[in-house]
C-alpha cells in the first residue's frame, strides 16, 4: 500500500519507527517529515500528509505528534479525510472497518515503538465494511462536510 507519513518536533522520534516498520512491511512510504527535533507546527505537516491522500499519492496516511490529537484536529478538518487518533488495536482496525479512517494519527508521548507497529499492522490490514449502515454512516459524514463548508 502507498501510505503518506508525517509529525511534528514532538513525533519525530516515533515517526522514524514507523517509516522503517512500514517499509519492512513491504509498504511504499512517503515521508513528508519533519526530519529532526526542531519545532514545526503540527498543522502544516498535516496539511501536506492530507492532500497526498486526497491526490491519491497515498491510499491511507499515518500522522505523530506528540499525543496524535493535534494532527487529528488538524486532519479533520479537510474534506474527503477521516482521522483518528488510536492507541489500542481494536479501534485502528474498527475505524476502517466501520469509519472508512484514512489517516491513523498517534502520539509519541503517549505510546512506544512496540505498541506503534502493532497498530500499524492492524490500521493497513483492516477494510472498510460493505455493510448498508457504516456506508450510510460515512456518506452522512460527506453530507455534513458539504453542508458546513463555507463557500470560497
Ligand atoms: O501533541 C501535540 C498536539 O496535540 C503536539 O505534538 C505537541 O506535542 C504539543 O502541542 C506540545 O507542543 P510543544 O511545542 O512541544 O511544547
Amino acid at each position: 500500500m502507498r501510505i503518506a507519513v508525517g509529525g511534528d518536533h514532538a513525533g519525530f522520534p516515533l515517526k522514524e519507527t514507523v517509516v522503517t516498520a512500514l517499509k519492512r512491511m513491504g509498504h511504499e512510504v512517503t515521508d513528508f517529515g519533519s526530519y529532526d527535533s526542531n519545532p514545526v507546527d503540527f498543522p502544516d505537516i498535516t496539511r501536506t500528509v492530507c492532500a497526498a491522500v486526497l491526490s491519491g499519492e497515498a491510499e491511507r496516511a499515518i500522522m505523530v505528534c506528540g499525543t496524535g490529537v493535534g494532527a487529528c484536529i488538524a486532519a479533520n478538518k479537510i474534506p474527503g479525510i477521516r482521522a483518528s487518533v488510536c492507541h489500542d488495536i481494536y479501534s485502528a482496525h474498527q475505524c476502517v472497518e466501520h469509519d472508512d479512517v484514512n489517516v491513523m494519527c498517534v502520539g509519541a508521548q503517549i505510546i512506544g515503538p512496540v505498541i506503534v507497529v502493532e497498530l500499524l499492522e492492524s490500521f493497513l490490514k483492516a477494510e472498510f465494511s460493505t455493510a448498508e449502515e457504516f456506508r450510510r454512516r460515512v456518506e452522512k459524514l460527506h453530507e455534513m462536510e458539504r453542508q458546513f463548508t463555507a463557500p470560497k
